[in-house]
């Protein structure tokens, strides 16, 4: 069973704990939603899954439930520490826990070797790195499936669709990559302490043919949409060899032309950008 809200206040209390506000400490105490998010990722004994930010262990302990291999990444050293005496023994050596920045391990210390042939991710995200983080996890190899808590702009932001404020260069990194399946709204009671936000649990699959753009390429759709109110003939002048006009008289395909501002051109569109 999850931790419940008095239990977490406990632990917290017995390992002389306060909640890190700037490492986005809201722990989890609903049953139901650290049930959904097992579930949602369909989770199972041959699983290997990364967790970043276990906190107090309440979904790790889920997910090793279920049997499958967990490499967890915990920043915060107190947290840490209590997990490696209370959660890891129980954990039948299928916890592997490092303490550290998920911005330099994305994948929890889970070898490239091991990822390839399959993972899974399933996290409630210390907020401040969620979009760094999420950049960092779109290269090869790709997790199968990520269901991930997600303050709700940024989940907004990552299923946006174009023609939407907030469409950007994440939604299309992302979108080229991973499904978005249905969902679910988190309110704040689900955690202690309570956020002053909503929450989002955000459910991606991975595409059958995904889709990875290269470092170049993001790095010019995100200068773009820096300047989004701008239109692209203006934007790509100089950045590209030919100004960008090969694939700006690709636009017509979506009915668009050079007058088109960043927002509006859809996913499919940028895929066929290519910086060399
Ligand atoms: C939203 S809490 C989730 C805790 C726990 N998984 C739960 O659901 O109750 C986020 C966790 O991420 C940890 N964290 C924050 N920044 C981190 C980072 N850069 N790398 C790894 N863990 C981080 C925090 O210390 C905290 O334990």
């Amino acid at each position: 069973m999850p931790l419940s809200p008095s239990q977490t206040r406990e632990i917290l209390a017995q390992i002389d704990h306060l909640p890190r506000k700037h490492l986005g400490q809201n722990f989890l105490v609903d049953a139901n939603i650290v049930r959904k998010s097992v579930e949602l990722a369909s989770v199972a004994a041959t699983d290997r899954v990364v967790e970043i930010g276990p906190g107090l262990g309440t979904l790790t302990r889920a997910l090793l439930s279920t049997g499958a291999q967990v490499w967890a990444i915990e920043h915060d050293p107190r947290l840490a520490a209590y997990l490696r005496t209370d959660v890891m023994p129980d954990a039948g050596g299928r916890l592997h826990l490092m303490e550290g920045d998920a911005l330099d391990a994305p994948r929890a210390g889970l070898a490239t070797n091991e990822a390839a042939a399959g993972f899974k991710v399933v996290a409630n995200l210390p907020y401040a790195i969620s979009t760094p983080w999420m950049d960092s996890m779109l290269a090869d190899p790709l997790p199968q499936h990520m269901v991930l808590m997600l303050q709700r702009e940024a989940a907004d932001r990552y299923a946006a669709a174009p023609g939407s404020k907030q469409f950007g260069a994440i939604s299309i990194f992302l979108q080229s990559a991973f499904d978005i399946a249905p969902g679910h709204k988190v309110p704040a009671a689900c955690f202690h302490p309570r956020p002053d936000i909503e929450s989002y649990l955000l459910n991606l699959v991975r595409k059958p043919v995904p889709y990875l753009f290269s470092p170049e390429t993001k790095r010019l759709i995100r200068a773009c949409f820096q300047q989004r109110r701008k239109q692209v003939s203006s934007l790509l002048r100089g950045k590209l060899p030919d100004d960008g006009q090969s694939w700006i008289s690709t636009l017509t395909l979506e009915g668009l032309d050079g007058r088109a501002r960043p927002e509006a051109i859809p996913t499919k569109a940028w895929q066929r950008l290519s910086v060399t």
